[in-house]
């Protein structure tokens, strides 16, 4: 049986719980998948950087409080994160990143996603930035290197919409997404109907895993506006920069207005959507809408998020799941590492599994 090996880049909640899943769940998705998974390497901003091409034991750093985690003083480890170094030198086949979106310039992911590309190994991440701002030339950087860029989790964290687009929409025509794209505003609102105070349901969304590090790429909609960029450039051929996209986000609805429209029959939403003109041009926004109860979307709560896809042969294709939460975004991780496996399984370094195979031939 093959393995991948990972270095893990951030080692904040998502990753985390990849390290979870991997230690808790490895053997049994080994079997299921035909490839074993280690971590030979895990940088972080306030822990430093770990590095074990043996394998690191994930047991005891997942038993640690995160914010107590340091590597420094443990064999191989370091209170300096040296992602270059890491990204570049320690023999992983995959690194996977997961910092902080930055939604300005992307950075510093950009650079560890390009450096891994360059280095010869494959990218997975759910880091926004790099995707929505440079997503077209790190994809061509990776063709040139003959790896794979994947970046599942980067729009609706664990459910699978870039990928049902990109492989159960073939021959359909997409002229326009719409949808609810982050879950912590989703779950703002909710809590706001109920009564709760904005302060109160921002750090209730920060505890349950779903917000940024700064809430604010959540409240500003910031967040989606990088994601409807993702959405489009992947399925309406658009090209969009982020100041293409109109942002307004929720910042200027009172708790008061959204109980009031509730008891109008109506819900406050934040919603991203794009649309793909007759000339090619594509125009995207974000903002919020107050939806009649009966409208497909109002009814997302949570942290839950839906995208309407408008296309010329089905109409209206609506796909929903969870759009945050750690162990969820960790889920498209692993759903990117598969991605990975099925579209290198001929290659001599990957793993080999009957199953995939046949897919990968399909
Ligand atoms: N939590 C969620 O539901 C989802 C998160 N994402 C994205 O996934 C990424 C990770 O999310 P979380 O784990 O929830 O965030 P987090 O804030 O819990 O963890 C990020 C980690 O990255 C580390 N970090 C920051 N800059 C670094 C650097 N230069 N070098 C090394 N480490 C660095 C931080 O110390 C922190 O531990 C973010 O980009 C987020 O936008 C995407 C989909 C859903
Ligand atoms: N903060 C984001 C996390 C996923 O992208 C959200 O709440 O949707």
């Amino acid at each position: 049986m093959g393995r991948y090996d990972l270095a893990l880049i951030g080692f904040g909640g998502v990753n985390r719980a990849l390290a979870e899943l991997i230690s808790q769940s490895g053997e049994r998705l080994a079997k299921e998948l035909g490839f074993a998974l280690r971590v030979v390497a895990i940088t972080d901003l306030r822990a430093g950087s770990l590095v074990d091409t043996d394998g690191i034991d994930l047991a005891p750093l997942l038993a640690a409080e995160s914010g107590e985690l340091s590597f420094a003083g443990l064999a191989g480890g370091s209170a300096d994160p040296r992602n270059e170094w890491v990204i570049r030198e320690v023999p992983a086949d995959i690194v996977v990143e997961a910092t902080f979106t930055n939604p300005t310039d992307g950075e510093p992911a950009l650079s560890h996603v390009r450096w891994a590309l360059e280095s010869g190994k494959h990218v997975c991440t759910t880091n926004k930035g790099p995707v929505a701002l440079a997503g077209r030339a790190l994809k061509q950087l990776a063709a040139a290197r003959g790896v794979s860029f994947e970046y599942e989790g980067s729009v609706l964290s664990g459910t699978p919409i870039l990928r049902t687009a990109e492989r159960l929409f073939g021959g359909l025509e997409i002229t326009g997404v719409q949808g609810i794209m982050n879950g912590t505003s989703n779950y703002i609102l909710g809590r706001l109907e109920e009564g709760v105070e904005l302060s109160a349901a921002i750090a209730e969304a920060q505890e349950l895993g779903y917000a940024e590090a700064d809430p604010t790429a959540d409240i500003e909609g910031h967040d989606v506006q990088l994601k409807v960029m993702i959405l489009a450039n992947e399925v309406l051929g658009a090209d969009l920069r982020r100041e293409d996209v109109f942002c307004e986000g929720i910042s200027a609805i009172t708790p008061h207005e959204v109980r009031d429209a509730a008891s109008k029959g109506l819900r406050w939403k934040l919603v991203g959507s794009a649309t793909r003109h007759e000339d090619g041009s594509v125009d995207a926004r974000v903002a919020p809408l107050a939806l009649p109860a009966q409208h497909p979307l109002a009814g997302i709560f949570g942290p839950v998020n839906a995208v309407a896809f408008h296309t010329d042969l089905l109409g209206t294709v609506t796909v929903s799941g969870p759009g945050a939460g750690r162990t969820e975004t960790a889920y498209a991780l692993l759903s990117d590492i598969i991605a990975i496996h099925q579209r290198h399984a001929d290659d001599d370094t990957a793993p080999t599994h009957p199953v995939l195979q046949e897919a990968h031939r399909v």
